[in-house]
């Protein structure tokens, strides 16, 4: 770029950027109370603009509230003044564009893409949301949704969009795998089915290991199963404070799926992810977090804004530069990653007809089980 119009843009960038966050300042006082972890976002992000990194003495342990504000400064570390301006300003906006607090996700009937029984496709800003539409059942995945999600997805993979989002409607994100799929058997036997549902489940897993744009899951509550399996596979995992991961394959007789037999050891370390692969511990969305399965939590109370607003700026960056860094970031994994969801379809294929597997699921729609 022309050095001198390099100058000009960032100059104007910058001044713009001073206008809305004055603007912002005067915006956040007309808000209504948005909880403290977010006070105590805006309170980092306000100190960092305007004097940069922490780096007063840090306050005596008894000292609770000015402990807290420093710890939030002090952990935005070398975030640069300009960076912490716009994170303010998008964070205000993110609050002030709705004064519904609820996470609930809005109707968006008018914006829906037809053809989708058990999702709600959408694309705006950049971005397809494709969302599990499953509420009552907590987005327990059918059939009939994991053909419905390829789709989506290869019709993502060729949108104009520059990101795609897959996320829950109502108070799961999902319970995983639909257990009264299992009990569909056709004529030709229960052989025949566990054949079919372990192909079922290569090509699904295969569409994440090649969906080509930024992927990133907006996880607005717990997850189970194969929902959280495949979160190995995704750029960008966002997780409401409500948000739990629980892969309960023992309970069930069944064992990993998603790649996650290998991403998990690789994202957290083998005996973590043993803890949940084998154990089916339980994740809170701040344990999720620290072991690196999530890569942000954020108050459950302004989860949607906050993501939404995030996202949004994503979506603007430039496209190829997004999906050619994300060949470079997964391309040389792809091979090893088809090879071990197909040997993971294998083993499942045989689980799925064992007396463990078959036990777990007859009490579970009998109601005699819950996990
Ligand atoms: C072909 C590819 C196969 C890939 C294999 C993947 C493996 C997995 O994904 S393993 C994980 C399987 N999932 C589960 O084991 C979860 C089972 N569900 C539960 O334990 C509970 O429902 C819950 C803890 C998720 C929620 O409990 P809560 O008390 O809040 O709600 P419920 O009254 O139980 O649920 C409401 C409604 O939804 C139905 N439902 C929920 N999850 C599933 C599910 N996974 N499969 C089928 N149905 C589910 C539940 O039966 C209720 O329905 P009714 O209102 O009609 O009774």
């Amino acid at each position: 770029m022309v050095p001198a119009l390099q100058l000009h843009m960032s100059k104007t960038a910058m001044r713009a950027s001073q206008k809305d966050f004055e603007s912002a300042l005067s915006q956040v006082k007309r808000l209504k109370d948005p909880g403290n972890e977010v006070k105590l976002k805006l309170y980092a992000l306000y100190k960092q603009a305007t004097e940069g990194p922490c780096n007063t003495p840090k306050p005596g342990v008894f000292d609770l509230i000015n402990k807290a504000k420093w710890d939030a400064w002090n952990a935005l570390g070398s975030l640069p003044k300009e960076t912490a301006r716009q994170n303010y300003v998008d964070l205000v906006s993110g609050l002030s564009s709705s004064s519904d607090s609820s996470s609930q996700v809005k109707p968006e009937a008018d914006r829906k893409q037809p053809g989708y029984e058990t999702l709600v496709v959408t694309s705006e800003d950049s971005i397809t949301k494709i969302m599990m539409n499953r509420p009552a059942k907590k987005n327990a995945i059918t059939i009939q949704m994991y053909n419905e999600i390829m789709l989506a997805l290869k019709a993502a993979s060729k949108d104009d969009s520059a990101i795609t989002v897959l996320t829950g409607n109502g108070d799961y994100y999902s319970s995983g795998n639909d257990l009264s799929n299992f009990t569909d058997i056709p004529p030709e036997g229960i052989e025949e089915k566990a054949k079919s549902s372990a192909i079922l489940l290569r090509d699904f897993v295969d569409c994440f290991i090649d969906f080509p744009k930024p992927l990133i899951a907006v996880v607005n509550g717990p997850a189970v199963g194969i929902s959280v399996t495949i979160l190995g596979l995704f750029d960008t995992v966002y997780a409401s404070s409500r948000a739990t991961f629980h892969t309960p394959f023992s309970h069930l007789g069944q064992s990993p799926e998603g790649c996650s037999s290998y991403t998990f050891p690789k994202i957290m370390g083998p005996a973590k992810a043993a803890e949940m692969l084998i154990f089916g511990k339980k994740l809170t969305a701040a344990e999720a977090c620290a072991q690196g399965l999530v890569t942000e939590v954020f108050p459950d109370s302004t989860f949607q804004k906050e993501v939404w607003t995030r996202l949004k700026a994503y979506s603007k960056l430039p496209p190829n530069a997004m999906r050619i860094s994300k060949q470079v970031i997964r391309n040389r994994e792809k091979e090893k990653l088809r090879a071990i969801n197909a040997e993971e379809s294998r083993a499942l294929q045989e689980r799925w007809l064992s007396d463990e597997c078959t036990n777990a699921v007859m009490n579970f729609l009998t109601r005699k089980a819950k996990l």
